[in-house]
């Protein structure tokens, strides 16, 4: 299976801290690629690099082949890397509807009217299953319904690359369980999902493929099996947990 994003050295330093240093890795196309990590691992400024939202310090990024270091957010956008956050950010004043018709008009193939972008809009609310309350204002939605929302607002841009931050966080069980179905219709509809989750059952019940970040470098790549037995990636967590609990 050909890659559809490739990182290569990719590196970005705040000061003198390099919060991503050095890492390189392909997702195939067509899969769910993890990216895991502690707290404060990089996974985040790699996210927003792949993104566009942030300048690498070093390194490059290849999509379908092609450069696409260093590229603005909407030429990410347009070209068909999009991304979710872990801390939703839905337009508030406006509808579940409006939110999501908003983000029709962006992507390739983009909505050119109003009709266009309502049909397509409903389309993708009843995909994540919210387009009951397509009507209600977007700041009274519950969390599992809001992050739902910013998940229909990413696949609204018709992404080839999903950049999937925390969709787990916060939820119940039901919730997530109902999310990782989700993940898996839109990989088998043949979009690549690259994935952030601190939720590990989350990440290894749905994942084809997982690289673990660690203060920023790449501490290991593999399946999900490989990954739960690998010994550095273990104590990379318990180290942070004794830390924590210390
Ligand atoms: N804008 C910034 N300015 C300065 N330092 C930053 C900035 N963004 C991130 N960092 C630092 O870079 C490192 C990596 O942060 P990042 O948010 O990418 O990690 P993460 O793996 O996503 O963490 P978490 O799991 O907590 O979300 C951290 O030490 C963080 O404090």
């Amino acid at each position: 299976m050909s890659a559809i994003l490739e990182v290569n050295g990719l590196t970005r330093y705040f000061g003198g801290l390099a919060a991503v240093k050095d890492v390189t890795f392909a997702v195939p196309e067509g899969s769910i690629f993890g990216l895991i990590g502690p707290n404060g691992a990089g996974k985040t400024t790699l996210f927003s690099m792949v993104a566009g939202a942030l300048q690498p310090s070093g390194g490059t990024v290849r999509f379908r082949g092609r450069d696409v270091t260093g590229i603005r957010p909407y030429e990410a956008v347009a070209s068909g890397i999009v991304r979710t956050h872990q801390i939703v950010r839905p337009f508030k004043s406006m509808t579940v509807l409006e939110n999501v018709m908003v983000a029709t008009y962006f992507g390739r193939h983009g909505a050119t009217n109003p009709r266009v972008a309502r049909e397509r809009a409903m389309e993708v609310l009843a995909f994540v299953g919210i387009e009951h309350v397509a009507g209600q204002q977007a700041a009274v939605l519950p969390i599992g319904q809001q992050k739902l929302l910013e998940l229909a607002r990413a696949l609204a841009a018709k992404p080839d690359l999903l950049l999937c931050d925390e969709i787990a966080g916060g939820l119940t069980d039901a919730e997530t369980q109902n999310v990782l179905g989700l993940l898996r219709k839109i990989r088998e509809r043949g979009t690549t999902i690259l994935y952030i989750e601190h939720d590990m059952r989350a990440v290894m019940s749905v994942c084809d493929r997982i690289v673990v970040l660690n203060y920023g470098q790449k501490l290991a790549e593999g399946t999900p099996a490989e990954i739960q037995r690998n010994p550095a990636v273990i104590e990379a967590y318990l180290g942070t947990s004794a830390a924590e609990a210390g």
